[in-house]
């Protein structure tokens, strides 16, 4: 079990029903409110160490029958927990923030993306909260990028920057993102006045963005998760 800070009701109820991390609470109230995961879901979970976001989120795939994966990524190594996970879920070693998307849509059923993509990713904190903020944003941006590509970020009314090649341009084999259309989108961010510009961001390339911050939060946390549900196509943004 890990966690930092005071053994709490989300800690005791993890270590209850044999979740990895209290962090388990988040995703199940997500799933509770948006139901993001359904069976035959392929997922994608950045930031996935040790692993209670893995469990939940095999959990609501259903019944191995059902179909669907889950594919983690973690700078940790992370072995897949024993318990509430099955053959569906496998982790991949790497640093999200050097993955190239081609390799990420090749992780994918028949490399055509995923339906959901979670990004529980989090900088090692100083304390400082300026600092903390802009490195928990910089994942941010990158999983948005993973997810919908340069091509929906670079639209005029976005003020993101978009990474580019030597010669000026965006590579055309990652420039598409690797969330399906009508496919949903989480990503956890520690908040700043930057979080409304990130999730204004967001809304136009979804039919549906929220924020939401998760009972299982600790009270000392910053943290704020914006969801994302339903990627238009690129015709509508
Ligand atoms: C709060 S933990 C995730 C908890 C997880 N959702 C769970 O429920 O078990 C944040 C994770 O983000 C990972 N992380 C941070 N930066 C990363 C990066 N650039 N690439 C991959 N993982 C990263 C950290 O290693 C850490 O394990």
């Amino acid at each position: 079990m890990s966690g930092a800070g005071k053994p709490d009701f989300f800690y005791r109820e993890a270590q209850r029903l044999g979740y990895v991390a209290r962090s388990a609470f988040k995703l199940l109230q997500i799933q509770k409110q948006y139901k993001l995961i359904t069976p035959g879901s392929s997922v994608l979970d950045l930031g996935c160490a040790p692993g209670a976001w893995l469990q939940v989120a095999c959990q609501s795939l259903g019944p191995v029958k059902s179909g669907g994966l889950v594919v983690g990524i973690d700078l940790k190594k992370v072995k897949v927990p024993a318990a509430h996970c099955d053959s569906r879920v496998q982790t991949v070693c790497a640093d999200v923030m050097k993955l190239p998307k081609a390799q990420v849509r090749e992780l994918s059923p028949q490399q055509k993306g995923f339906s959901v993509i979670l990004s529980d990713m989090c900088p090692l904190v100083s304390g400082i909260t300026s600092k903390d903020a802009a490195l928990s944003l910089e994942l941010g941006r990158q999983a948005l990028d993973l997810a919908v590509g340069g091509a929906a970020l670079a639209h005029p009314k976005n003020e993101i920057q978009m990474e580019e090649s030597n010669d000026g341009a965006i590579t055309s084999s990652d420039v598409n993102g690797v969330l399906r259309r009508g496919g949903h989108l989480v990503i956890k961010l520690l908040e700043s006045e930057d979080v409304q510009e990130f999730s204004r961001i967001c809304k136009p390339l979804f039919r549906k963005g929220s924020l939401l911050r998760p009972k299982a939060t600790r009270p000392s946390s910053r943290e704020i998760y914006v969801i994302c549900q339903g990627l238009q196509s690129q015709a509508k943004i």
